[in-house]
């Protein structure tokens, strides 16, 4: 038999075969990405309305940096309900209507619960072990059940002692001195979240577990801030050496995940020793947990129990702060709202005792004032960042896999055809019905799988300030060297949690009888 191809030593000359084979792969090869490129097009066509996207850096130049939430909220007139921006690559979906957040978040939520990878906050300072940034997982899953198990509707009731002293003292402590509402405020918020996580008991303003815990909290939003750090924009460079000029983030990354990892820990091993040895408050989270593994926990429960239990400090600190300010700021604006609020609880509670959280049920106007915070200034503007894990289509539009998906809170609760007059806070707008205001609490505290686990512990806290101030205080202005009030204005950083700034007032008792109340409550431990 003769062999085929060439004889030794001559050039290899194609045949007309392998010519026609070369075409044929060829065709196929174009025809295929041709097949790629129609439907990246089509695909990019069909992605939801949104600002034009410039070659390369698409909408990186229009994403708004200060309160982007208004920016968000303004576009909706142009694009709609769902609008799409490309951040150099990255896909990002807003979703302005609770309709479309209901539809996707909320029951599409097995494919919506992830969060974005964050590499300043998460791989460098450590916090991607917290259940707020964890993916949707195992992991994620066991630490939500951590939490709500102690901090579920029907436990909660065992830690309203607590929340009720808390509002007694910082009432009190506020009326003593009015230049101290915001120190005292951290103070107080810190307290109550100690004591049921932890058992712990705050010492006071320069307790050091308060101390750590507001500066781990304060690192975490220098960390997450967008647009801040190169590095979550160019990953690679977290491998640069920590010697190079320009590496200095990579330091204060350390320091930040050396004080997160030991202030973590510090306050676990003291729950832990203190509620062996009957030194700490119980029930508490952490001793809650471990009394139920009944001494057999492992160290992989230990160690989920650790980033849950500080989960829910950092979750909790900022954003009751953040409302309670709200509140102060728009009892000062809206002075008839206070007196209307001041009439229910004298109506119902009368002025022979404190209120207590037990009275909230009796109580619609108040709760539809702390409804109407949670709708005028949502602690959380654009809620919580979420991740879509698989490609999906919705309403005809497409949405890739990898977006990060931010759920414009501001708008929803601000609409005007949902919300008419929104900037103005009346709680008259929910007419005393409960399922007018649960229609606020279901967006301000987020959606799907990732709903807040602290709502009714928040619930508690909120409403046990509002009713204790309210009850035994009117908050009034400063004045000014000349005698004027000074109603402060509505201004707030550009944050994930937006906090009021400058909001000056005074506690002043509504009666000897209520100041007296608040003292003999604080001095029989009650
Ligand atoms: C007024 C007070 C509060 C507001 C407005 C609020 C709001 C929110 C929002 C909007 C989210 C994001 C939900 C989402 O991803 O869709 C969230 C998550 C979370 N909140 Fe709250 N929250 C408050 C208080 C608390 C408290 C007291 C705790 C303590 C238990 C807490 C613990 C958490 C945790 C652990 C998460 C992360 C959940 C997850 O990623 O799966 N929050 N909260």
């Amino acid at each position: 038999m003769q062999a085929s191809g060439p004889a030794p030593g001559q050039p290899s000359v194609p045949s007309a075969t392998s010519h026609a084979a070369l075409a044929v792969v060829a065709v196929m090869l174009l025809a295929a990405l041709l097949v790629h490129e129609l439907s990246a097009y089509s695909k990019r066509r069909s992605m939801p309305p949104g600002p034009f996207r410039w070659p390369l850096v698409g909408n990186i130049l229009q994403v708004p940096q200060v309160h982007p939430w208004l920016m968000y909220s303004h576009w909706v007139r142009v694009y709609g309900d769902i609008l799409y921006l490309d951040a150099l690559g990255q896909h990002i979906i807003v979703i302005n209507s609770a309709k479309v957040a209901r539809e996707l978040l909320d029951r599409r939520s097995s494919i919506y619960s992830g969060r974005p990878h964050l590499t300043m906050l998460g791989d460098l300072a450590g916090y991607d072990r917290m259940l707020l940034l964890q993916p949707y997982g195992d992991e994620l899953r066991q630490q939500r059940r951590l939490i709500s198990q102690t901090l579920s509707i029907s436990t909660i009731g065992q830690y309203y002692d607590i929340q009720e002293a808390a509002a007694r003292r910082l009432v009190l402590g506020v009326v003593d001195d009015p230049s101290s509402l915001e120190g005292q405020l951290k103070t107080s918020i810190a307290s109550i979240i100690m004591l049921v996580t932890y058992g712990y008991t705050v010492t006071g303003a320069e307790d050091v577990f308060v101390e750590r815990a507001i500066k781990v909290m304060e690192n975490f939003t220098l960390a997450e801030t967008p647009g801040t750090w190169l590095v979550d924009m160019i990953p690679q460079l977290k491998y640069l050496p920590s010697c190079m000029p320009g590496s200095t983030f990579l330091n204060t990354a350390k320091a930040w995940r050396k004080l997160l990892y030991t202030t973590n820990r510090m306050l676990y091993q003291w729950s832990k020793e203190h509620s062996e040895n009957g030194t700490a408050r119980v029930p508490n989270l952490c001793a809650s947990i471990l009394a139920n593994a009944e001494g057999k926990a492992t160290l992989q429960l230990e160690e989920s129990l650790i980033w849950a239990a500080f989960t829910v400090l950092l979750g909790g600190l900022d954003t009751n702060i953040a409302t309670i300010l709200s509140f102060i700021l728009a009892m000062l604006r809206f002075p008839d709202v206070q007196k209307k609020a001041q009439a229910e609880i004298d109506a119902v509670v009368g002025s022979e005792r404190l209120p207590q959280i037990s009275d909230r049920p009796s109580l619609p106007y108040i709760r539809s004032v702390i409804a109407e915070v949670y709708r005028w200034l949502p602690a959380g503007p654009l809620g919580a960042p979420h991740a879509l894990d698989e490609d999906d289509v919705y309403d005809g539009v497409f949405l890739p896999k990898g977006s990060i998906v931010i759920p414009n809170v501001w708008h929803m609760l601000h609409d005007p055809d949902v919300y008419p007059e929104p900037d103005v806070f009346k709680p008259e707008r929910y007419g005393g019905s409960d399922i007018e205001m649960k229609k606020v609490t279901d967006i301000a505290f987020g959606f799907g799988r990732r709903v807040c686990p602290g709502f009714h512990f928040a619930e508690g806290t909120i409403f046990s300030v509002v009713v204790t101030v309210l009850a035994t205080c009117d908050i009034v202005p400063v004045v000014d060297d000349h005698g004027q009030e000074i109603i402060p204005d509505i201004r707030y950083p550009t944050r994930s949690v937006i906090c009021p700034e400058d909001v000056k007032c005074t506690f002043r008792p509504r009666s000897g009888q209520a100041q007296s109340a608040l003292i003999d409550s604080i001095a029989s431990g009650l």
